[in-house]
């Protein structure tokens, strides 16, 4: 049973979005380094941000197709960044960095999960999101139950999120995590510190219903 379902909050550019990601209580931010990205950010850019990090908070690299001396130049100034692979990568494209990393998919009814599991072995989640025009980022959430709730499986629940279907997707998905870009932003692109709140707020109060067993709005 997952006691706390962590959040990621995908796309952050300004460091007072990073300030409010991580006192709303967010685990993981990431950072987009894929250039067609409305989000994109540049290493520089990103290496100042992580700065701002306090010590639990993992920084998440975002790559779409990257040429393999971007991720490295990325890894080399931020060396704790968490690989998330969001485009076409073959497997052997993800395990060559020989560390962890999010292995993002599109869900469609032919997605074979466990296919996907047994050939990302090194995995350390499988980041679930909607098929998008443009890899990821659009707001769009896919069909939950084409996934089977398992209790600890190693998913990020992620494609649409928003504080009103987050409960929703945590109790019938039961995720490690959640991860939210478009759902917390007031245009694209920009993030909104209480849309951030909100959401994690509505993660904190799913979790506690999914202990005490009453629908979230009975525990307020
Ligand atoms: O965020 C982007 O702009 C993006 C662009 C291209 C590939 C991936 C991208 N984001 C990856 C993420 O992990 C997003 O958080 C995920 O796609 C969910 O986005 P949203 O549906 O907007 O919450």
């Amino acid at each position: 049973m997952n006691s706390r379902t962590r959040i990621k909050i995908c796309g952050l550019r300004e460091p007072a979005h990073v300030e409010a990601a991580v006192l709303a209580g967010a685990d993981a931010l990431g950072f987009v380094f894929y250039a067609k990205s409305v989000r994109a950010v540049t290493l520089e850019q990103a290496s100042a941000l992580v700065e701002l990090l306090p010590p639990f908070v993992t920084p998440v690299g975002l790559f779409v197709n990257a040429d393999p001396n971007v991720i490295d130049a990325a890894l080399r100034a931020i060396p704790q960044l968490l690989l998330q692979f969001h485009g076409d990568e073959a497997p052997a494209e993800c395990e060559r960095w020989g560390r962890p990393y999010l292995r993002a998919l599109a869900v469609r009814p032919e997605t074979n999960l466990l296919d996907c599991a047994r050939r990302h072995p090194h995995a350390q989640a499988l980041l679930l999101d909607a098929p998008v025009e443009g890899y990821g980022g659009g707001g769009k959430v896919f069909d939950w139950s084409l996934l089977k709730p398992s209790a600890n499986s190693p998913v990020v629940l992620s494609g649409g999120l928003n504080a009103d279907n987050v409960a929703d997707g945590i109790r019938r998905v039961r995720p490690w995590a959640v991860d939210v870009s478009s759902g917390v932003e007031q245009t694209r692109g920009v993030k909104s510190p209480d849309l951030i709140r909100r959401f994690c707020a509505a993660v904190r109060a799913a979790d506690a219903a999914q202990t005490t067993g009453l629908p979230p709005h009975e525990n307020l």
